[in-house]
C-alpha cells in the first residue's frame, strides 16, 4: 500500500480522501529539514503548503518517493529540477484558493484605506478617536494590478464592483484578454504614477525579483496605498519602510515577506503599515478545494499512474508515454529556451517535426513546448493547461510535419513571431534518447540543455574564447560544458557554457562588459 505523509497543516479532509483511496497517511507537521530528511524515506508521496521546503537534500534522502503534492499555488519551496532530476512528479492545485487571496487582496485595501486595524487596536485601548482615523473611499480610484493571471483578474473583477478603473501591468496579457477582464493595459511606467492603490499578483522569478524596487517605489503617485498577497521579494522592503515614514506611501499591505515565518520585521510598527501572516489561502473553503484536489490527485498517481495538474511531467497514457517522453524532455527544453531568450507577448509560436517526430502523437509535444515556454513567466502552468494559457494570452499555435527526414533522422523546430522578425531553434534526440539543441536562430550549435548556463553573442574574432574562459575563472566559476557555433567566420558567434551554479548578474556585467560580445544572459533548465 501507497504511503503518504502530510508535512504541513491541511484540512483533515486530506487524510481522508487518502484513506478511502486504498493510501495509507501519517500527519507530521512541525518538522525541522533534519527530521525531515530522517523520515522521509519510508514515504511514496509528500503533501505540502507553503512551509515544508523541499531541497534537494530533503530529495537525496526521499528514495521511495513519487510524488510531491502542493495543496496551493506557489511551488517556490519545491526544487523542481531536483525533483525532475529524481524522478518525483510535483503537482499544484492551481485554481482552489484563488478566490479567497483575491479577497484577502480587497479585505487589505479595505483596512489600508479605512485604517481598521489601528482603528481597532485605538477603540478597544477606550480611546474613542473619532477624530484620528480620516479615511479614503475606493470609489473612482484607480487600482494598478501587477500581474493579471487567475488571482489578478478575480481582483480585478471584484474592484470594477466597487467602481474603481482598473490598470494592469503584466507583459503575457494579451490586448483581447484586457478587454475580456476590463482593464486597461499599460506599462509599469505608466502605473506606477497614476495608481492610487497598487497590488501585486505575479510569482517570483528574476524578472519580478524587486519589482516595486526603491527606483519604481519613487515613481509611485504621493498618497499610493499598496498590497502584497502574492510573494515575498517582489518589493524592496527598506525602501517601503522609508516611504511609509516620509508619508509618500499612505499605506501598505504584506501578507508575504522575504523572509517567512516573519516574526521580526523593520516594518513592524510602522504606522500605516498592515500585516498579515501569509493568510491569503486561508478560508475553509479554500482549504477544503486545495486538500481535497491534492489528495485526489496524488492518490490517482501513486494508485493507478493519473497525471494531473504536474508541473514536471505531461498528462500521458501507458501505451504512449515510453515512446513521447524523450520528445516531450526535448520539446519543453526548446520551448524554455524560446521563453528565456523572447521578450513580452510572442503572438505566434510554429512547432515544426520533422523525420520520426513527426510519426509521433504531436499533443503532449505542443503542450511540452508551450508548458516550456510559459513556465518562464508562472508556476502554475502544466501540460494541462499551458495550451489553455497560450490561447488565453492571445498566442497562435501552429503545428506542421514533414515526415520526410531532414539533416536529422528525427528533429522538432520552434519558429516564433518577434518584433525583430520570424526567429527558431531546432533540436534533436541522440540515440533516440537525450535531448540536444541543434540549431540557435539559423546558427548550428550542438548543445545539452541543462541546470544552469550562460549564452552570449559576440563577434567570432581570435582571443574571444580566452577571454570569456579567464573572466569565468577569475569569478570562481566552473565550466561544465562548452558549445560554439557562428553564422560565417568573422560574423556573429554564438556560445553556451553550462556552470556549477547559479550564473550572477555581477558575472553577466563582467561578460557583457568583455569586447565583441553582443549580448550575455542567464538561462536555466
Ligand atoms: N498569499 C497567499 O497565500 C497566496 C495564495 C495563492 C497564490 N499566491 C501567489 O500569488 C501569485 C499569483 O498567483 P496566480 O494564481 O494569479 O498566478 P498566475 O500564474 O495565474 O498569474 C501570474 C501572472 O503574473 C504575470 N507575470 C509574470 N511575469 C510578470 C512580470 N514580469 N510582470 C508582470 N506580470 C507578470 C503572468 O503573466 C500571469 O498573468 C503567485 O505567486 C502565487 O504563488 C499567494
Ligand atoms: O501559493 C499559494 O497557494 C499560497 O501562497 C498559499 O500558501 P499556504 O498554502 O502556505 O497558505
Amino acid at each position: 500500500m501507497p504511503k503518504v505523509l502530510i508535512s504541513d497543516k491541511m484540512s483533515p479532509l486530506a487524510a481522508q480522501v487518502f484513506r478511502e483511496r486504498g493510501v495509507e497517511v501519517d500527519e507530521i507537521t512541525g518538522k525541522t529539514p533534519d527530521e525531515l530528511k530522517a523520515i522521509i524515506g519510508e514515504y511514496d508521496g509528500l503533501a505540502i503548503r507553503s512551509s515544508t521546503k523541499v531541497t534537494p537534500d530533503i530529495l537525496a534522502h526521499a528514495t521511495n518517493l513519487k510524488v510531491i503534492g502542493r495543496a496551493g499555488i506557489g511551488v517556490d519551496n519545491v526544487d523542481i529540477p531536483a525533483a525532475s532530476a529524481a524522478g518525483v512528479v510535483v503537482m499544484n492545485t492551481p485554481f482552489g484558493n484563488s478566490i479567497t487571496t483575491a479577497e484577502h487582496a480587497i479585505a487589505l485595501m479595505f483596512a489600508l484605506a479605512r485604517q481598521l486595524p489601528e482603528a481597532d487596536a485605538s477603540t478597544q485601548a477606550g480611546k474613542w478617536e473619532k477624530n484620528r482615523f480620516m479615511g479614503v473611499e475606493l470609489t473612482g480610484k484607480t487600482l494598478g494590478l501587477i500581474g493579471a493571471g487567475n488571482i489578478g483578474s478575480i481582483v480585478a473583477d471584484r474592484a470594477q464592483g466597487l467602481k474603481m478603473k482598473v490598470i494592469a501591468f503584466d507583459p503575457f496579457l494579451s490586448p483581447e484578454r484586457a478587454l475580456e477582464i476590463g482593464v486597461e493595459k499599460v506599462e509599469l511606467d505608466q502605473l506606477l504614477p497614476r495608481a492610487d492603490f497598487i497590488t501585486l499578483h505575479t510569482p517570483l522569478t528574476d524578472q519580478t525579483r524587486n519589482i516595486l524596487s526603491a527606483e519604481n517605489l519613487a515613481k509611485t503617485k504621493k498618497g499610493v496605498r499598496i498590497i502584497n498577497c502574492a510573494r515575498g521579494g517582489l518589493i524592496d522592503e527598506a525602501a517601503l519602510k522609508q516611504l511609509l515614514d516620509s508619508g509618500h506611501v499612505a499605506g501598505a499591505a504584506l501578507d508575504v515577506f522575504v523572509t517567512e515565518p516573519a516574526k521580526e520585521h523593520p516594518l513592524f510598527g510602522t504606522p500605516n503599515f498592515v500585516a498579515t501572516p501569509h493568510l491569503g489561502a486561508s478560508t475553509n473553503e479554500a482549504q477544503v478545494n486545495v486538500a481535497l484536489q491534492v489528495a485526489e490527485q496524488m492518490a490517482d498517481y501513486l494508485v493507478s499512474g493519473g497525471v494531473t495538474n504536474a508541473l514536471n511531467m505531461p498528462s500521458l497514457s501507458a501505451e504512449e508515454a515510453p515512446r513521447l517522453k524523450p520528445y516531450m524532455a526535448l520539446a519543453e527544453k526548446l520551448g524554455s529556451l524560446v521563453g528565456q531568450l523572447a521578450h513580452g507577448v510572442i503572438p505566434r509560436i510554429s512547432i515544426h517535426a520533422e523525420g520520426a517526430a513527426a510519426e509521433l502523437n504531436q499533443k503532449p509535444i505542443v503542450s511540452a513546448v508551450l508548458a516550456g515556454y510559459l513556465r518562464v513567466h508562472s508556476d502554475t502552468v502544466n501540460m494541462v493547461n499551458a495550451p489553455y494559457l497560450a490561447r488565453e494570452r492571445g498566442i497562435e499555435v501552429r503545428e506542421v510535419r514533414t515526415e520526410r527526414e531532414g539533416d536529422y533522422h528525427t528533429l522538432i523546430r520552434i519558429s516564433v513571431k518577434t518584433e525583430a522578425g520570424e526567429r527558431s531553434v531546432a533540436g534533436t534526440l541522440f540515440g533516440n534518447q537525450a535531448p540536444r539543441l541543434v540549431e540557435l536562430f539559423g546558427i548550428k550549435v550542438e548543445a545539452d540543455l541543462a541546470g544552469h548556463m550562460l549564452y552570449v553573442v559576440n563577434d567570432d574574432a581570435p582571443g574571444f574564447i580566452g577571454r570569456i574562459g579567464t573572466a569565468l575563472g577569475e569569478a570562481g566559476v566552473n565550466i561544465g560544458t562548452f558549445h560554439l557555433g557562428r553564422r560565417a567566420a568573422g560574423g556573429e558567434a554564438v556560445l553556451l557554457l553550462s556552470v556549477d551554479e547559479p550564473v550572477t548578474g555581477d558575472l553577466i556585467a563582467k561578460v557583457r562588459a568583455l569586447p565583441g560580445v553582443r549580448t550575455a544572459m542567464a538561462l536555466r533548465f
